[in-house]
């Protein structure tokens, strides 16, 4: 399967998705036939109360799940018909992953950390270093390379988390709660961050329950009782 982009199909084209769990007798779709565009270089929140399939959603567009039923294609592939190896590379090449908690390995440095993300990717020791080095600068770390987690504060934190997401050149940054842990200065720091990255190119995807993140997006989805709606910002 080849894994080349069509260049004029959107991000994300979800065609009657649905996710349903099923818990005993009972079935839970938290996701119900949701048709949905989402474009290349937008910022997009995902709000809606809790237990309405944010989570869900972002890990269907993060092809870390498969849909029950309908089609979900990225940049045109359609991911149904992807092998899970294709689709752990898929992930590898085009998608950064963020999360509340950081998930940083407390022994390794910032540096060693971010270089995580370039395991799979087969490179020279060279070409790592300065992708890694590259990417502690955009997000202002590069003065704190040699830094581990615990010497840093929480949005430091989650800057590396980032600078890891944004190594490998994804084409989409998918965020779930990103600034959930994170005081007001530290939030307003990581949303003019996530902002310089959209405006340089990266789509963002962020699932929030802070109004303050889904001010800055393009377009507010709102999920609830299986369905979607979708709010200009
Ligand atoms: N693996 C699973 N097995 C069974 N039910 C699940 C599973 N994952 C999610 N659910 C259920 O699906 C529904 C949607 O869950 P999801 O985590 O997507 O909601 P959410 O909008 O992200 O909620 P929150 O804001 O609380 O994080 C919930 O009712 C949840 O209990």
């Amino acid at each position: 399967m080849n894994l080349t982009a069509t260049p004029v199909a959107p991000l994300y084209q979800l065609t009657s998705v649905s996710r349903s769990y099923q818990k005993g007798n009972t079935t839970i779709t938290p996701l119900s036939c949701i048709d949905l565009e989402l474009a290349r270089g937008e910022f997009v929140t995902i709000q809606g109360p809790t237990g309405g399939g944010k989570s869900t959603l972002l890990q269907l567009l993060g092809a870390l799940d498969r849909p029950s039923g309908g089609t979900l294609a990225c940049e045109g592939i359609q991911l149904a018909e992807l092998s899970d190896a294709k689709l752990t590379e898929l992930r590898a090449q085009r998608m950064g992953f963020v999360f509340q908690s950081f998930n940083l390995l407390p022994t390794l440095t910032a540096r060693e950390n971010v270089d995580t993300a370039l395991e799979p990717r087969g490179l020279s020791r060279e070409d790592r270093d300065a992708r890694v080095a590259e990417s502690l600068a955009r997000v202002g770390l590069a003065d704190r390379a040699d830094h581990r987690p615990h010497e840093l504060s929480g949005g430091q934190q989650q800057r590396v988390a980032i600078a890891r997401a944004i190594v490998g050149g994804p084409h989409v940054l998918l965020a779930d709660e990103p600034t959930g842990n994170l005081d007001e200065a530290m939030r307003d720091e990581i949303l003019t961050l996530l902002e310089q990255l959209n405006r340089g190119g990266l789509t963002i995807i962020a699932v929030t329950h802070d109004s303050a993140v889904a001010q800055r997006a393009h377009r507010r989805l709102r999920l609830a009782d299986g369905g979607v709606t979708v709010l200009p910002a």
